[in-house]
């Protein structure tokens, strides 16, 4: 046998991925993509398809509790035989439904023959054996537990005959080093039953890898002549003096990074001289979200309503959702055709998830899954593939380069991490949750009366992933007056061009819209460090405005802090410690 290679690793999943487009509740076909992502070192995306497995498997022997039920695609053959309608191999007879898309054409529920009992007993051992492993190597331990003890007490209870032990000592296996991590948590020592650990100790969010997938053709050459031109005539309207341009960063990725790498991105550069005080970007945003339940916010862009008793009342939504109000009928008819069209109706289901969320901590994650839902809500009513939206397209992931390292799928549990409990991939910086990246995002389309099988060309798990790695090296937030916790956070395509640094020449300010403006004498900073013979060094601020050229410099954390401070702050958006010139004198570094 011949070890694979990532040409035929990558291969194989673009074979797996076709036949499911055309058999997309046939459990064994995910069960196999599970196996080919493991391969490729992406547990992430193999637990993702092992719970899809799971789901239509547990259709075989709970049908009435589930929506979608598992089966594969018939076809009589000579001989009135059933089989598959695809080969193992990948090509397609001539029967295939399936668009460009990958979507089912004729949707034809009933298609196919139910997946038998026998089946199920063949292959939900092994489906719970990926699932476990796949979520103890991105550090989903919480869930990784939950489901090892269902997969194990479920093997166990079988027929001996018909019960998969090799499955069962992965299961073993992988429970005993997550009692070895929740002993190491909770400081308990010798033998522990399984049902005195509380999951709730073990953590439930690991790290995905944070790449740009070999596989994905919708990211654009973002330096490409006519892709900057295409957003410099987007840049008019919102900022007339400003023009993006490619630029060379310091490469910050990594703990130690290389101080001569660059990295080639964009930014916004003024076109003219701009003066102290002058507002030089206005952009509203639709891709926004908030945690507040039946809020005074506008639906659409999040500004706050006007007055009910104003000369321009809010508007109700006319498709008769409750709860949905609009700042303006402006913002009412953009939602139809922009966002709303497709969950008009639904806000019922929709409304409950990811908004009221216990653990103050998690606040932030479930806005960026409420992100999520707003994109699914746009991709869905524009009908156009979600990383093709104008306001996701061209805004920045941070990706790393994709390097095949079969290596991540022999990992083990602790060792293989470090004290954050993260894995020791450079790559691996993508916060990822069985919950936030499988569950939630399967729920949001089920409650848009999505079939979450069918419709996986548009909303499979690495489209997702893709989309949570550019919200969060994007979006901005806004805070509570309430309790201070984060509730409210958006995307402004245009706005986010723009790159940090500590000694910034714009403020920003978001109410309604997001702005940019040029910070006069006043309001520069005052640069500040304390030498090795405990001195404090200072430098005067620069002046205020803008000369021609210069390049436009936000600011992604509060220039008011030290530079440790600034640092730690702004290391989630910059993906590594601040280099710009104000951090590297006042760190001593020059
Ligand atoms: C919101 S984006 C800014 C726009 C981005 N340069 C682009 O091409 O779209 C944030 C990313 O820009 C880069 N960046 C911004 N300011 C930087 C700085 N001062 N030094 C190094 N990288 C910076 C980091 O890679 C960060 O993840």
């Amino acid at each position: 046998m011949t070890s694979p290679t990532p040409t035929s690793l990558l291969e194989a999943r673009a074979s797996k991925t076709t036949e499911i487009y055309a058999d997309p509740h046939n459990p064994h076909l995910y069960l196999d993509r599970a196996r080919v992502y493991e391969q490729l070192g992406f547990p992430d995306l193999a637990a993702a398809d092992a719970y899809r497995a799971l789901s239509l498997l547990e259709s075989v022997v709970d049908p009435d509790g589930c929506e979608f039920h598992a089966r594969k695609v018939a076809r009589r053959v000579e001989g009135d035989e059933v089989g598959r309608k695809h080969d193992w191999d990948g090509n397609q007879d001539g029967t295939d439904t399936t668009d460009e898309d990958g979507e089912d054409e004729d949707e034809d529920e009933e298609d196919g023959v139910p997946i038998t009992q026998g089946e199920y007993e063949a292959v939900i051992g092994e489906v719970y054996a990926v699932l476990v492993r796949s979520l103890v190597r991105c550090g989903c331990y919480r869930d990784a537990f939950e489901f090892g003890v269902r997969g194990k007490e479920l093997l166990e209870e079988m027929d001996a005959a018909k019960r998969d032990t090799c499955a069962l000592n992965i299961l073993n296996g992988q429970l005993d080093s997550l009692k070895g991590l929740y002993q190491s948590r909770t400081g308990t020592k010798g033998a522990i039953d399984l049902d005195a650990i509380d999951p709730a100790i073990l953590p439930a969010q690991g790290f995905a890898r944070r790449i740009l997938y070999p596989w994905n053709e919708h990211e654009p050459d973002r330096k490409a002549p006519e892709e900057l031109a295409f957003l410099n005539e987007r840049l008019k309207e919102v900022a007339p003096k400003c023009e993006v341009r490619a630029v060379a960063l310091p490469a910050l990725h990594g703990d130690v990074p290389d101080e001569d790498e660059v990295s080639v991105q964009l930014g916004l550069f003024a076109k003219e001289n701009i003066a102290a005080d002058e507002i030089i970007l206005r952009e509203t945003s639709i891709l926004t979200a908030t945690n507040r339940l039946h809020d005074d916010l506008c639906d659409a862009c999040n500004a706050p309503l006007p007055d009910l008793s104003s000369e321009n009342p809010p508007v109700g939504c006319e498709g008769g959702c409750a709860d949905t109000v609009f700042c303006s009928q402006k913002c009412h008819d953009t939602a139809q055709t922009v966002y709303h069209g497709a969950i008009c109706g639904l806000e019922d289901g929709l409304e409950s998830i990811g908004k009221d969320i216990p653990d103050p901590k998690d606040k932030a994650d479930y806005l960026y899954l409420l992100l999520l839902g707003r994109a699914l809500a746009m991709s869905a009513t524009q009908d156009i593939h979600a990383l093709d939206l104008p306001e996701v397209k061209y805004i920045w992931g941070d990706f790393h380069d994709w390097e095949w390292k079969p290596s991540l799928h022999h990992m083990k549990n602790d060792d293989d991490r470090n004290s954050n409990n993260k894995v020791v991939d450079e790559s691996a910086t993508l916060p990822f949750s069985f919950q936030l990246n499988i569950l939630q995002p399967t729920r949001f389309l089920e409650e848009m009366e999505i079939n979450p099988y069918t419709s996986l060309a548009r909303y499979d798990t690495w489209i997702l992933n893709t989309l949570y790695a550019k919200f969060r090296g994007t979006a901005s937030g806004r805070l509570s007056t309430w309790d201070g916790g984060p509730e409210l956070c958006a995307v402004h395509p245009l706005w986010c061009l723009a790159n940090h640094s500590c000694d910034p020449n714009v403020r920003w300010e978001w109410g309604g819209e997001i702005t940019f403006r040029a910070r006069n004498d006043e309001e520069t900073a005052v640069w500040a460090r304390t030498l090795d013979n405990g001195q404090i060094e200072s430098r005067a601020p620069k002046k205020g405005g803008i000369a021609k050229d210069e390049e436009i410099l936000n600011h992604y954390c509060d220039i008011g802090l030290d530079v440790q401070e600034r640092r730690g702050w702004a290391r989630g958006a910059l993906g590594g410690n601040c280099r710009c010139e104000r951090c590297i004198w006042e760190a001593l570094e020059d």
